[in-house]
């Protein structure tokens, strides 16, 4: 069993330039066993480029990257990237053997359970070129499975997967991080990200602008049971109660309220309570990960 937390690939100060243009600079970040690193960002933010130089598929201009894998029988990588590099002209499951041919030590069984994984078994006797997207990425992900690797670089995973094949990426990505698994991925979807990830880190313009640890501040949404005319005027007289005591908050309709998980919630129930405020029910939405794409307009 792999020792929980142990840094697994490391980076520092790294930094890739295409031509002038620096695509990532001065990344400071650490895949550890066990845990899972969220990479969010709008488009063009370098997620790709930065996920290809961990993997060294691109040489870092500038920087330096660490490896502490390889030292067992496990392969040190597995990787869903856009560039699937999948065999057209073969069927998926010929894609996989082949590939299990050159980690060496993965045998038939193995493949069979990588396929039943991401719900492939059958559909892998049909020609990749038959497939849809979604089909190749859930062959993409059965591949990076393949020999049970230390690391996992998932290069936006949940493209083009159906609602069922989020939900299996989301428990695969689990399963994998329990049993010692370092993963790093990126998404578009910030729900996601929040849900999968121990922690999350925010690039835009190749650079690192915010991080999320696991213990970052969440948005507690509110409910309160008052009639519907009442609605407004208790979310009203709930905000200046949670202003008069500097809890962060924002009406959106409902209340959310946004709390450090040191300060306990049952205090901010009990102050509620005190205000005679009917409270409904509380929802946890996660960390504050829109806060810097608001406003945002790349379009
Ligand atoms: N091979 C390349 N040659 C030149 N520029 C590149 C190359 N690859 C990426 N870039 C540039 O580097 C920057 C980062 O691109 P990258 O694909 O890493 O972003 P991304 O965050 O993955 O974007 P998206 O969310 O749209 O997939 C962009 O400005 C892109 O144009």
């Amino acid at each position: 069993m792999e020792t929980p937390n142990r840094a697994l690939l490391e980076t520092e100060k790294l930094g890739k330039r295409f031509g002038n243009h620096w695509a990532v600079r001065d990344i400071d970040l650490a895949v550890r066993s066990g845990r899972t690193v969220g990479i969010v960002g709008p488009n063009g933010a370098g997620k790709t480029t930065l996920l290809a130089a961990l993997l060294g598929l691109i040489e870092p201009s500038a920087g330096k990257l660490h490896h502490h894998t390889g030292e067992g029988t496990r392969p040190s990588f597995g990787a869903v990237l856009d560039q699937d590099g999948l065999i057209n002209s073969v069927s998926g499951r010929r894609n996989l053997d082949q590939w299990a041919g050159m980690l060496g030590g993965v045998t038939s069984n193995e493949v069979d359970e990588c396929l039943d994984a991401v719900g492939m078994r059958q559909a892998a006797r049909k020609r990749v070129g038959t497939y849809s997207l979604g089909m190749r990425r859930r062959l993409c992900l059965a591949r990076a499975l393949l020999g049970d690797p230390e690391v996992l670089v998932l290069d936006e995973p949940g493209n083009g997967l159906d609602p069922a094949g989020i939900i299996r990426l989301k428990e695969l990505i689990g399963e994998r991080a329990r049993a010692g698994t370092g993963v790093i991925f990126s998404s578009h979807s910030i729900a996601d990200v929040d849900e999968m990830s121990d922690e999350i880190v925010y690039i835009s313009g190749g650079e690192v602008v915010t991080r999320w640890p696991e213990d970052s501040p969440r948005w507690w949404r509110l409910r309160f049971a008052a009639e519907d005319e009442d609605a407004e005027a208790t979310r009203h007289a709930a905000a200046t109660v949670l202003k008069e005591h500097d809890w962060t908050h924002r009406i959106d309709p409902y209340i959310g309220v946004l709390a450090e998980q040191s300060a306990p919630l049952h205090e901010l129930l009990a102050l509620l309570s005190r205000a005679e405020l009917p409270l409904g029910n509380v929802e946890d939405l996660g960390r504050d990960i829109e806060q810097p794409f608001r406003g945002l307009d790349s379009w």
